[in-house]
C-alpha cells in the first residue's frame, strides 16, 4: 500500500473561470466544493486560478473567492491550462477563446450562440494548436447530447434529430397552458429562476434553440450548419388562445428543432408545432428538454434532462472540464470538426409537413364545402376536419369555427391554401396556423 498520493495528482492543473453569472457561478461551486473527487478523476489536482467578471466589487455568491475575481480576462487565460468560457455574447468570448488555445489551453464553453455563428474558427484554431473544444453544456444544458452525437454515433449514420432544446420557451410554453400565465410574465418567471439568456428574445425568438439546432445538425451530420441556415420562428406569435385549442384538439405546443437529411442536402429549422398529447415530447415539462436522435443502425434514441439553469448547466461543463483535464495528464485528445459531408443546406420551404388550421366560417350551409374545395383546388389533402361551437360575432350572428388538419404538404401549397380561404367571403378569420409534429 502507497502512503503518498498517486504521483498524477501531485500534479496541479490550472483553471480559468470567465464570468460568474448563473453558469459560472454553480462552476466555481463543483470545482470548490467537489475538489478532492475530481482530482482523484482526473488524477490531477484542478486550481482555481481566477473568475473574470466586468466589475470585482459586486456582491456575488459567497462560494466564489473574491481574491480570485479578476477584470483582467486577457491575462487570465494566458495563466491557465483550462479555461472555462461562461460569459456568453460573441466578443470578447471568440478573441478570449482562440487567445487561451493559442496559448495552448483546452477550452471548455457553454456558449452556444458564438459556436453557431463561428465555430469552424475555434475549431481550426483548436486543431491547429493540438488542444481540446469541448461544449457539452452548449446544447441542452445537463443533457449529454453533443458528447453521444459527436462520439457514440459517429459510427452510424444519423438521419433525424428533432427535440426541445431551449428551457426557457418550453417553461413559458407550459406556464401559459397550466397556469393561464401570459408571455411576459412567464418570460419574467424564468429569468428569476437561472433559464434565460442575458436578453430573453434569444430565447422567445427561436435565436437560442436555432444556434443548438446549428450545433446539433453540423455534429450529426458531419457537416457544417451556422445559425444564418436555420429556418427559424420563435413562439411570440402563440396566443393564450392557441395553446387553449391545441389542449382541447389533443396536443400540446411545443418550440421544436429539426435537422434532417433531405435528398443529398440538410434541413434545419425551429418553429412552434403541435405534438400529439400522448406524444413523448408533449410531456416534457417546465425547463427540461428531450431530444431524439433517429440513426440507421441504431434508430430512434431519446435523450431527457434538465436544459437550463446554473447548477444542471455546471454539471455538463465540469464534465468537460474532467474530460480536457484528463488528456492533459494521460494524454490524448478529443475530437476535432467532422465536416467532410459538406451537405447543402435546403431551405426549410422543402420540407413538407401537416399542419392545423383554425378558421373561423359563417355557419350557414355549403361553407364547409366550400372550404374543403379550396384545400382540394390546391392540392392539400384534408386528413381531419371538426367543428366546435363558437360564440356570437360582433354583429351578433352565430359563427362557426373550423378545424382542420392536413396531411402532408409543402410550406407554398399550405400558404396559397391559406390564403385562398382568407379570401371566401364566408371566412370570418383565419385564427392560426400550426405545423403538426410527432404523430
Ligand atoms: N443559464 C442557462 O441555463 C444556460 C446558459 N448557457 C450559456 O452559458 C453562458 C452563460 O450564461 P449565464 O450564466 O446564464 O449568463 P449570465 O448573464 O448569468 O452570466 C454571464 C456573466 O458573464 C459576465 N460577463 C459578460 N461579459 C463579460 C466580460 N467581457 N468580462 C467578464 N465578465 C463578463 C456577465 O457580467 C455575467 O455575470 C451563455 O453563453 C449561455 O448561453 C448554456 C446553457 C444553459
Ligand atoms: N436560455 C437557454 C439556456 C440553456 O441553454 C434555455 O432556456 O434553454
Ligand atoms: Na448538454
Amino acid at each position: 500500500m502507497t502512503e503518498t498520493a498517486p504521483t498524477e495528482t501531485r500534479r496541479t492543473l490550472r483553471v480559468a473561470v470567465l464570468g460568474c453569472g448563473v453558469v459560472g457561478t454553480e462552476v466555481v461551486r463543483l470545482l470548490t466544493t467537489q475538489s478532492a473527487d475530481l482530482a482523484a478523476r482526473v488524477g490531477a489536482r484542478l486550481e482555481l486560478v481566477g473568475v473574470a467578471v466586468r466589475d470585482t466589487s459586486v456582491d456575488r455568491d459567497p462560494v466564489v473567492d473574491r481574491a480570485l475575481l479578476t477584470d483582467d480576462a486577457e491575462g487570465l487565460v494566458e495563466r491557465a491550462d483550462v479555461v472555462v468560457e461562461v460569459m456568453g455574447g460573441i466578443e470578447p468570448a471568440r478573441t478570449l477563446l482562440l487567445r487561451a488555445i493559442e496559448h495552448g489551453a483546452a477550452v471548455v464553453t457553454a456558449n452556444k450562440a458564438l459556436l453557431a455563428e463561428d465555430g469552424p474558427t475555434l475549431y481550426a484554431a483548436a486543431d491547429a494548436a493540438g488542444v481540446d473544444l469541448y461544449f457539452e453544456a452548449a446544447v441542452a444544458g445537463a443533457i449529454p447530447i453533443v458528447r453521444p452525437v459527436r462520439e457514440s454515433l459517429v459510427g452510424d449514420r444519423v438521419q433525424r434529430v428533432l427535440g426541445i432544446v431551449n428551457g426557457t420557451t418550453n417553461y413559458v410554453l407550459d406556464k401559459m397552458s397550466t397556469e393561464g400565465l401570459d408571455l411576459d410574465a412567464a418570460v419574467k418567471e424564468a429569468q428569476a429562476l437561472g433559464y434565460a439568456e442575458a436578453d430573453p428574445t434569444a430565447d422567445v425568438e427561436g435565436y437560442d434553440a436555432a444556434a443548438k439546432a446549428a450545433i446539433l445538425a453540423s455534429l450529426a451530420f458531419h457537416t457544417r450548419v451556422s445559425i444564418d441556415d436555420v429556418d427559424r420562428e420563435g413562439i411570440t406569435a402563440i396566443t393564450a388562445d392557441d395553446v387553449v385549442w391545441a389542449q382541447r384538439t389533443g396536443y400540446a405546443i411545443k418550440l421544436l428543432a429539426i435537422a434532417e437529411r433531405s435528398g443529398d442536402g440538410v434541413q434545419v429549422r425551429v418553429h412552434p408545432a403541435l405534438v400529439p398529447l400522448d406524444h413523448p415530447l408533449a410531456g416534457v415539462r417546465g425547463a427540461y428538454n428531450a431530444v431524439f436522435v433517429e440513426a440507421e443502425a441504431a434508430g430512434e434514441l431519446m435523450f431527457y434532462g434538465r436544459g437550463a439553469g446554473g447548477a444542471p448547466t455546471a454539471s455538463a461543463v465540469l464534465g468537460d472540464v474532467v474530460s480536457v483535464a484528463r488528456h492533459r495528464v494521460l494524454g490524448g485528445k478529443g475530437p476535432v470538426e467532422s465536416s467532410y459531408a459538406a451537405l447543402a443546406v435546403l431551405p426549410a420551404s422543402a420540407a413538407r409537413t401537416r399542419y392545423q388550421v383554425r378558421v373561423d366560417v359563417d355557419d350557414r350551409p355549403g361553407v364547409l364545402a366550400t372550404v374543403a374545395a379550396v384545400f382540394a383546388s390546391h392540392d392539400v389533402s384534408i386528413e381531419a376536419m371538426r367543428q366546435a361551437p363558437a360564440p356570437l360575432g360582433p354583429d351578433g350572428v352565430g359563427f362557426a369555427r373550423l378545424i382542420l388538419t392536413t396531411h402532408q404538404a409543402s410550406e407554398e401549397s399550405l400558404a396559397a391554401t391559406v390564403a385562398a380561404v382568407a379570401d371566401l367571403d364566408a371566412v370570418r378569420r383565419v385564427i392560426s396556423v400550426l405545423r403538426v409534429e410527432g404523430a
